[in-house]
């Protein structure tokens, strides 16, 4: 897969760029109802010679909008996005930059630099998709506003127990600890993934070899607790158990 950074304005042209069919939205967690926009952006650029592509923001708009000072934690933060991205098979990654530039862009001025200018001509989004500047922009007026050639699916509302699959429930049901509601969701176990560094080599004397892992990137971590897990070491999967928490003891 082919990731690129881009920030508004970009210098990329059309003719540089394949014919491709995209998905649009933020997609944090890389959930059942993001899967279903992005493979459909697949299948539709298989029976059309296109290639695929996710286009994606990074920070999130919040971040920009809200003026927050909080850390924004997400499910997938950015590598672990592209990553999940990539295993769908999708060619091309684009990463818009949220910044105050872009959140000023008209929802036609969206279009035209982040569609037709990257050669976009098939656009595929979710029912409740929205863009341009206060989020204008929506899947009923998009026909109005793209260029005459350019063809636009939308994906209806894809349920799990009667309520809209979202990253905001998976979010939540990630802080209560409801793993199993989280996997069926997200369509595969929830992971993160850190560095394995030095602790106190006290698990080691108890018959228990233990790896403290460093959690950089801005995850939003599930409630405290112990968790059956696997873990993946160089492509090697091993079962072991995880402690989410603190040494109250120590
Ligand atoms: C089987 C097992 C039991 C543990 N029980 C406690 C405990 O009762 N209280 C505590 O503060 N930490 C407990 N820990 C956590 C350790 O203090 C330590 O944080 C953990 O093993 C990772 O660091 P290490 O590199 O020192 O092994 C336990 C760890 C293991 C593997
Ligand atoms: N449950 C769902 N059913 C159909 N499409 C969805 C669903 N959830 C998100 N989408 C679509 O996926 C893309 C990314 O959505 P985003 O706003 O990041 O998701 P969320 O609603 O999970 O916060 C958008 O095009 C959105 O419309």
């Amino acid at each position: 897969m082919e990731v690129h950074s881009l920030v508004y304005p970009h210098q990329l042209t059309k003719d540089e760029q394949p014919n491709t069919v995209a998905a649009f939205g933020f997609f944090d967690g890389v959930h059942q109802g993001h899967r279903t926009v992005i493979k459909k952006a697949i299948t539709i650029a298989a029976e059309s010679n296109k290639k695929s592509a996710v286009i994606t923001f990074d920070p999130h708009p919040s971040v920009v909008l809200q003026n927050t000072k909080e850390t924004i934690r997400y499910i997938t933060p950015i590598e672990e996005k592209i990553k999940q991205i990539e295993l769908l098979g999708v060619d091309r990654l684009y990463i818009i930059r949220f910044d105050k530039n872009l959140a000023k862009l008209s929802p036609k001025e969206f279009l035209t630099h982040f569609a037709d200018e990257l050669h976009i001509t098939h656009i595929v989004a979710g029912f409740d998709f929205t863009f341009g500047h206060k989020g204008a922009g929506n899947m009923e007026n998009i026909h109005d506003l793209v260029h005459l050639n350019t063809e636009v699916t939308t994906i209806g509302r894809l349920d799990f127990q009667g309520e809209k699959i979202s990253s905001t429930r998976i979010r939540a049901d990630l802080k209560r600890g409801k793993m199993e509601e989280v996997e069926r969701l997200l369509g595969r176990p929830y992971t993160l993934g850190g560095e394995v560094i030095h602790g106190d080599k006290r698990g080691r004397t108890i018959g228990y070899p233990t790896a403290n892992i460093k959690i950089e990137d801005d995850y939003v971590l599930p409630r405290i607790g112990v968790y059956a897990v696997e873990i993946k070491i160089d492509n090697e999967i091993y079962s072991g158990m995880a402690n989410i928490g603190y040494n109250p003891t120590f």
